[in-house]
């Protein structure tokens, strides 16, 4: 049916036994709506047509494999984690669905920087959240999962700052148009070649 939403399954988890959920998070409600999400935006995922697309704090791989299943093999899909356990079960969440998922184990983007700055299309993130005394963030292990420190904050307060400067720029003209006051909307998107063509359109909404 032309325009119909796809539906996607969520990620073969099988490979993974009760005790490595001991070390790496499983997957929870957090996890699922993150999913639920992904397949609400897979119409503009898809438009985007994303070259790089990055989860930080990736843990059991289980939403980048569900991205990557969604947006399929043409993107490029990497993961880190503090957790080298949650890292290495990441590649294996991968290969268990048949998709190529690269880990990397450092803090938040920190191995990333230099190399995708500006070039990161899709970039998630389902944070540890839990109020807990600072002392237990940044641990390499199981507490990393839910250890939100003060607020709860302050993994994700560390980690905001450095999303401008990772995402890729499609949206410069947006930016530009919106501090003019204006709001774009893509009208139509088309791949010819090695192009990708769009069609913007600009209204004055101040
Ligand atoms: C709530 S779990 C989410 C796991 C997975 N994305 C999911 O949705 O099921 C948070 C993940 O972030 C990781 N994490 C916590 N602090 C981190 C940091 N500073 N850098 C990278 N990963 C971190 C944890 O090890 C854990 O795997």
């Amino acid at each position: 049916m032309k325009g119909a939403q796809p539906t996607f399954s969520t990620p073969d988890l099988s490979h993974i036994k009760s005790a490595d959920y001991e070390h790496v998070y499983e997957p929870a409600e957090d996890s699922f709506l993150m999913l639920d999400a992904l397949e609400s935006e897979y119409a503009f995922l898809n438009q985007l047509q994303p070259s790089i697309c990055v989860e930080v704090g990736s843990g059991s791989g289980v939403c980048i494999t569900f991205l990557a299943q969604c947006l399929g093999p043409s993107a490029f899909y990497m993961c880190t984690d503090l957790n080298p356990a949650a890292a290495r079960l990441s590649q294996a969440t991968g290969r268990q669905n048949n998709v190529l998922v690269q880990p990397v184990t450092c803090d938040l983007t920190s191995a990333l920087e230099h190399r995708l700055k500006g070039q990161i299309d899709v970039l998630l993130f389902n944070p540890p959240y839990v109020v807990t005394p600072s002392s237990e963030v940044g641990s390499r292990g199981i507490e990393a999962s839910w250890a939100g420190g003060e607020k709860g904050r302050e993994v994700t307060d560390r980690f905001l700052p450095s999303v401008s400067h990772l995402l890729s720029s499609k949206d410069e003209i947006e930016d530009m148009m919106m501090t003019a006051g204006f709001q774009m909307t893509v009208v139509n998107t088309r791949k010819a070649g090695r192009e990708h063509l769009s069609v913007l359109k600009f209204t004055r909404v101040t």
